[in-house]
């Protein structure tokens, strides 16, 4: 295991569908540590899913939820750790990503249209998926780009070619 010393060896962040499960697995599995993704702390911790969250309690609470979810993955999590797609519009959680191996994935529509499908039920790209997306990103990207330490485009590389630009970048291949 490569020693990448205190908090988690890498954080992914990045839209919906852009492939940080994938990634994530892969740079795990080089690593030799294990992933966690907050998306999936919140449906465990609570026993619901997202989308029933959003529609039941509404998109405050749901970011209520993740922001906690977050910081105790930063705090407890040593591996690879993938956030929700919109964690990054608290600003107490792009304080706490301060300091972090924060990376994130980016693609373009038409990236996104192939790999969500758009027309999959995400709770926020329900109606006109492809202009939704574009606003959604125009608000998002900067708050991206504000965390990251690396940025990389994955609408051009596989999985494989992402995680290896990631690990070059980082500087956390084996000597
Ligand atoms: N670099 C890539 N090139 C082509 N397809 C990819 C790439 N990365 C991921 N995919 C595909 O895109 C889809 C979404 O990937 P993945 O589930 O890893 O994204 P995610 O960011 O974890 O999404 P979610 O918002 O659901 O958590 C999958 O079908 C995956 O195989
Ligand atoms: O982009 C977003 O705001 C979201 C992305 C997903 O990871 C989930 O956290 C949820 O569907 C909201
Ligand atoms: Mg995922």
């Amino acid at each position: 295991m490569t020693d990448t010393g205190g908090g988690p060896a890498v954080v992914l962040v990045g839209p919906m569908g852009v492939g940080k499960t994938t990634v994530g697995a892969i740079l795990a599995e080089r690593l030799g540590v294990t992933c966690r993704d907050t998306d999936r702390d919140i449906v465990e911790s609570t026993g619901r899913e997202i989308s029933e969250i959003f529609l039941d309690d509404g998109e405050p609470a749901f970011r209520e939820l993740e922001r906690a979810a977050v910081r105790t993955a930063l705090a407890e999590h040593t591996g690879v750790l993938s956030l929700g797609g919109g964690a990054v519009l608290a600003e107490e959680t792009r304080a706490l990503l301060a300091g972090h191996r924060v990376v994130y994935l980016e693609m373009d529509v038409h990236a996104a249209v192939k790999r969500v499908g758009l027309d999959a039920p995400r709770p926020l790209l329900v109606i006109n998926p492809r202009q939704q997306w574009r606003k959604l990103m125009e608000e998002r990207r900067p708050l991206y780009t504000e965390v990251a330490r690396v940025t990389v485009d994955t609408g051009t590389r596989t999985p494989e070619e992402v995680a290896e630009t990631i690990l070059d970048a980082l500087e956390l291949k084996e000597a």
